[in-house]
């Protein structure tokens, strides 16, 4: 059965690919063959109807050379009509060559295809509710209706008589009219008072002669009005003689419109109209002929070969079907429950089961009158009662209006990777980073985009699924992205957890130029790597300032359009995923240093596709900062051991009442949501990593702007003989531009990262520019062109 699931998954890729493939160059010839070919019909059809009698007798001698048809397509427009209009639709059948037509200009246009398989099921309708009705008539004229409307007619005559089809097409017009053309019976009401009413006023225009005459009537109505003033009675004191309120109406006695009539010269004055010379305009622009002429940018080609894993090397855990129902286990749960609140004098009205994964929801309806703190402040003794660990209450369940009572099955069922990643809702998950988390409370497998998270905090006390979490999360993006869409840093101070993902280095993964191990376990470099995404987010900033788009979708989007220059230092840019096992030692051992470019990813990061995921199995308010919760509205809570743990992560209790082994609650804001994390095992990471890694890589990992911490660049002295040989051109870039940044000089003078870093120290050497500072760029010191030939040359001297 796994086999077929992915035997079908590949078909549906492939069958994406033969769609998207179809170059605009093959979508005009298709368009003008089927327009031509529409044409052809119709002038078959039509001609059909003038020379069917002659050709009928040509139909079986197709073959033959000899022989000649009278219809305007000879013996092809003969047969095919003989299909269409005498065995088909009839008249009908024009409607297919109108279809048609339709089709090849969509395609020859290429406009979207939205709306063309509803053109065509109206196409269709029409065409039947057509020759039924023309079937009427079938046995004096046969080829109005054709076959199908003759037999069709014919059959419904059988059963409804001649009256019963005359009613059933006329409801077929009814629906037609109605919900093809939109009408209404007021719409026609109003679009007939319409007419009438501006053929009345065409009748009274031509009528009157006199403008003098006009304002009577207007007159008229004024005074009629005033004559049926309606008695108003007052809201507060129910008296009748409150005028109400009175608008004024100017009388318009002397309403006259005057129309500036032109006076006839006497003689007509030749004028000469200078011809209007459009200029001419280009059909396509460059990006549109790039587009053209190579097609889209594809991110993909480097790594054309590269193959998705496949749902092999996931396993089932055990589980083949869904989730199976202990009826027994439900009815005493039940029974406890509503004991329990019989107990405490709480009448129940309804109660409702809805059975997950792990835990089962029952949801009651209190009789009315019945406190809702009261039944919360039950928790523990319905615990109690069911003698079961991790019993949450929601009261109420927010938008429902009843009260939930979640209960942990006796036998929780593993909800395996495999089975999330394989479902439909993941599989056609239109979006940037679709994660699968696992399975809700109903059963249904939780997809989130974490593009739009912006970022994620996971916590729980050690042992609950937190790692599991991380590697579901890594492999929902490995089994939905290729190796060019999604960059990952992996920081692990554990060492063992994430060490599985070297193997994927040079395909996912993301690391400082010179750094050997592509998996972070030191925390000086973490600090490192940080500062240096902050650059990085800077870089893309002024990027996407230049290109002039708000994010990074629309950024590679147009840069896949061919409208951004890969010269001007534009390139088709991954998100980056940054994810940080043990948040907690990292915060103890570098503070402020790692906080403070955590919050400014945080704050920044969003629009240029830089996303981060930390988790902690301590989740005390000193690592879990104001600062940091503040940016990270997306959070996961597994078991805690608290209800301050539990609050400091979902800013709600509930936390502490979880399962454990990947029972966890999701919050994007507001509403917090119990899933079972979706489970995958480390043999199951490392075939899939194994499954990757051993397909063509890029020659290196991908590389981060280059950060060599603060204390570098402070006592350099350069040899003014030991210049770069851009040096002046770069100071002058720089002084221009009166911005002191390493990507500006690379960007105008087309240099590596690290020889513009170079030229950077020099230029502070130089005292061009000032000191570092961070991400931030480097105060420039010389003001102008003129200042800067006068350091140098007064160097030289
Ligand atoms: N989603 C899940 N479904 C079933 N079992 C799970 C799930 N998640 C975790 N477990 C079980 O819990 C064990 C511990 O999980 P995991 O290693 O992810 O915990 P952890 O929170 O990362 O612990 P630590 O903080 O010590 O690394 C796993 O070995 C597994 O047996």
């Amino acid at each position: 059965m796994a086999k077929k699931k992915t035997t079908t998954t590949k078909k549906k890729t492939s069958s994406k690919k033969v769609s998207l493939g179809l170059s605009k160059q093959n979508k005009i010839i298709l368009g003008s063959l089927l327009i031509l070919f529409s044409m052809a019909l119709f002038f078959s059809f039509v001609s059909y109807y003038f020379t069917w009698q002659d050709d009928q007798s040509l139909l079986s001698e197709f073959a033959n050379r000899n022989e000649q048809a009278k219809n305007l397509l000879n013996k092809f427009g003969a047969s095919v009509s003989h299909f269409f209009v005498y065995k088909g639709f009839g008249v009908a059948s024009l409607i297919l060559t109108v279809m048609l037509c339709i089709t090849g200009l969509y395609l020859f246009l290429s406009l979207d295809k939205k709306g063309l398989l509803k053109k065509w099921i109206w196409g269709l309708i029409f065409m039947i509710w057509i020759s039924i009705a023309l079937g009427f008539f079938a046995e004096t004229k046969p080829l109005l209706g054709g076959l199908v409307g003759y037999e069709m007619n014919d059959f419904l005559q059988d059963y409804t008589g001649k009256i019963g089809v005359v009613l059933i097409l006329i409801f077929g017009l009814i629906f037609i009219l109605v919900r093809f053309f939109k009408l209404t019976p007021e719409g026609v009401a109003s679009a007939f008072k319409k007419k009438t009413s501006s053929l009345k006023s065409e009748l009274k225009s031509t009528g009157e002669a006199e403008p003098a005459t006009a304002p009577a009537p207007a007159k008229e109505a004024v005074t009629k009005a005033e004559k049926e003033e309606p008695i108003v009675l007052d809201t507060y004191t129910h008296k009748k003689d409150i005028p109400p309120l009175k608008t004024e109406v100017e009388p318009i006695d002397d309403f006259e419109v005057t129309v500036p009539v032109e006076e006839e010269t006497e003689e007509d004055l030749a004028m000469e109209v200078e011809k209007i010379v459009e200029e001419k305009e280009e059909s396509t622009n460059i990006a549109d002929k790039l587009v053209e002429d190579f097609g889209e940018f594809d991110p993909t080609l480097e790594l054309g070969n590269y193959k998705f894993p496949t749902m092999e090397l996931l396993d089932q855990h055990g589980v083949t079907g869904g989730i199976t129902i202990n009826q027994e286990e439900l009815e005493e749960n039940k029974n406890k429950i509503v004991d329990t609140l019989k107990n405490y004098k709480i009448g129940i009205s309804q109660i409702k089961a809805t059975i997950g994964p792990t835990v089962t929801l029952y949801e009651i309806v209190p009789e009315a009158g019945v406190r809702i703190s009261k039944i919360k402040n039950l928790e523990d003794d319905i615990a109690l009662s069911l003698a079961a660990l991790g019993i949450r209450i929601i009261a109420p369940i927010p938008g429902k209006g009843t009260i939930g009572i979640e209960v942990p099955n006796k036998n929780a069922t593993i909800v395996s990777m495999r089975s999330v990643i394989a479902s439909s809702k993941f599989q056609k998950a239109e979006m940037e980073l679709p994660i699968a988390f696992g399975k809700t409370i109903s059963n249904e497998t939780f997809v989130v985009d974490l593009a739009k998270m912006p970022h994620l905090l996971m916590a729980g006390a050690t042992g609950q699924g937190k790692s599991v979490g991380l590697n579901a999360v890594l492999t929902s993006l490995l089994y939905k992205k290729h190796p060019a869409e999604v960059k990952f840093i992996l920081v692990d101070p554990k060492k063992v957890e994430l060490s599985i993902y070297n193997k994927i280095e040079r395909h996912f993964l993301a690391k400082l130029p010179d750094s050997e191990e592509a998996i972070i376990t030191d925390n000086a470099k973490v600090i490192n790597t940080l500062n240096s995404l902050c650059i990085e987010m800077d870089n893309r900033y002024e990027l996407l300032k230049v290109a002039m788009v708000r994010n990074l979708k629309e950024y590679n989007a147009k840069f896949k359009a061919r409208k951004l220059n890969p010269n001007d230092g534009h390139k088709y840019l991954p998100y980056i995923v940054l994810v940080i096992d043990e948040f907690a030692d990292l915060i103890m051992t570098a503070g402020k240093e790692v906080e403070t470019p955590i919050a400014r990813l945080a704050q920044l990061a969003r629009a240029i596709g830089i996303h981060l995921i930390i988790a902690t199995q301590r989740p005390s308010v000193n690592v879990i900062t104001g600062i940091i919760k503040a940016n990270f509205p997306a959070r996961i809570a597994f078991r805690v051991t608290s209800k301050i743990d539990s609050r400091t992560i979902l800013d709600a209790q509930g936390a502490d009442q979880l399962i454990g082994r990947g029972d966890m609650l999701y919050t994007q804001g507001n509403d917090v949501t119990r899933i079972q994390c979706a489970f995958v095992d480390t043999p199951e990471v490392a075939k899939i990593t194994e499954y990757i890694g051993a397909q063509r890589a890029y020659p290196n990992a991908h590389e981060l702007p280059e950060y060599s911490g603060e204390d570098s660049g402070t006592s350099i002295d350069y040899d003014i003989a030991d210049r770069d040989a851009m040096f002046r051109e770069a100071a002058e870039v720089i002084v221009t531009a009166q911005q002191g940044s390493a990507s500006l000089i690379q960007r105008k003078l087309k240099l590596g990262y690290n020889r513009a870093g170079r030229i950077v120290d020099q230029l502070e050497a130089a005292g061009i520019v000032g000191p570092f500072e961070g991400s931030k760029a480097r105060q420039v010191l010389v003001p102008d062109l003129t200042a800067l030939d006068q350091l140098l040359s007064n160097e030289r001297s």
